[in-house]
């Protein structure tokens, strides 16, 4: 598979705060990821970044081979799609449509119309007097007709209601299969994009404590549920995620696949095996890398 964006050895510094701290990760083209970390981690920062809209203060970073910084062949290939989007203090609607329409080659027009009668936005109000939700909406909308090979998007669903949100879901879905394109998706709720996502990029404190595909996390625990005592000995000796009972049943997540031996006592005991949670996994790995790498750092002291 061909690689998107290559982000190498990357760091921000704010002042004293270090926004990156020597990130490199890449994005495989024709992937959804999803940037996954907690408020102030540094997603936007590396989005920022990557889309040319701030510097790195270390590093480098390339989208299809090129610089994205004042590029014009890499630029109109890039949309960035934030929460807190600014546009003119009189836009419309509209008028935001209308520059997207003009900056994105791909920009599919009738599917503009589409999302914009779907998501009920009133393409006369001022931008400045929307609804936080109608805002987020004209994000997604030009998120999703620009249609441009590589698509940030900034928690911008954030506040859109439950109903606009999977309108989101399901159009980028659909939109993505028909073209596929290289998209990332910011959030802190991970089991909210989980069914969206293919890979997952975790930072915290500015650095990258994991990228891997989806399936493959999966494949690294899994969820038992039934009666207590078969989930006690299932368990026994394997790192446990999670677990709570609910009278003499329980349910359990361990870390590490199930051997072939193991599989088969899982069914002689009548014990169901079900999908384990991107979030569970994803707070586990994480706090444990960052164990990790806190002792590496006190031992290198
Ligand atoms: N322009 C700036 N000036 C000073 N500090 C900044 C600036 N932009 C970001 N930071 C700091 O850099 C860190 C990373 O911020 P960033 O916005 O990238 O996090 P985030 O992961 O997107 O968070 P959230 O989920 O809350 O949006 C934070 O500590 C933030 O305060």
């Amino acid at each position: 598979m061909a690689t998107a964006i290559d982000v190498r050895g990357v760091s921000r510094r704010y002042g004293s705060t270090t926004a990156l701290d020597d990130v490199s990760v890449a994005f495989e083209q024709d992937v959804i990821h999803g940037l996954l970390g907690r408020n102030g981690a540094g997603k936007t920062t590396l989005m920022s970044i990557i889309t040319a809209q701030d510097w790195p203060s270390a590093g480098q970073v390339e989208v299809f081979g090129q610089t994205p910084h004042e590029n014009e062949k890499v630029l109109p290939r890039i949309c960035f799609v934030r929460e807190e989007q600014r546009y003119m203090d009189d836009a419309l609607a509209k008028h935001a449509f209308q520059a997207a329409r003009d900056a994105f080659p791909h920009w599919d027009q009738e599917f503009a119309e589409q999302l914009i009668r779907e998501f009920r936005v009133p393409e006369k109000t001022r931008i400045k007097k929307m609804s936080r939700g109608q805002r987020s909406a004209v994000g997604v909308i030009i998120g999703l007709a620009s249609r441009a090979e590589v698509t940030f998007f900034d928690e911008p669903y954030m506040g859109l209601d439950a109903v606009a949100r999977q309108l989101f879901y399901d159009r980028l879905l659909q939109d993505y299969a028909e073209h596929p394109r290289t998209i990332v998706l910011s959030s802190h709720l991970i089991d909210e994009i989980a069914h969206l996502i293919e890979n997952v990029v975790v930072i915290d404190h500015g650095r990258i404590m994991l990228d891997e595909s989806v399936d493959e996390l999966r494949g690294k625990a899994v969820t038992l549920v039934g009666h207590a005592d078969s989930v006690a000995e299932m368990t026994a000796g394997k790192e446990l995620l999670h677990r709570e009972t609910m009278g003499r049943m329980a349910r359990a997540t361990v870390l590490g696949p199930l051997t072939e031996a193991e599989r088969r006592r899982v069914t002689e005991l009548d014990l169901d095996l079900v999908p384990v949670s991107l979030q569970q996994l994803v707070v586990h790995l994480t706090s444990r890398e960052d164990q990790r790498q806190t002792q590496n750092e006190e031992a290198a002291r």
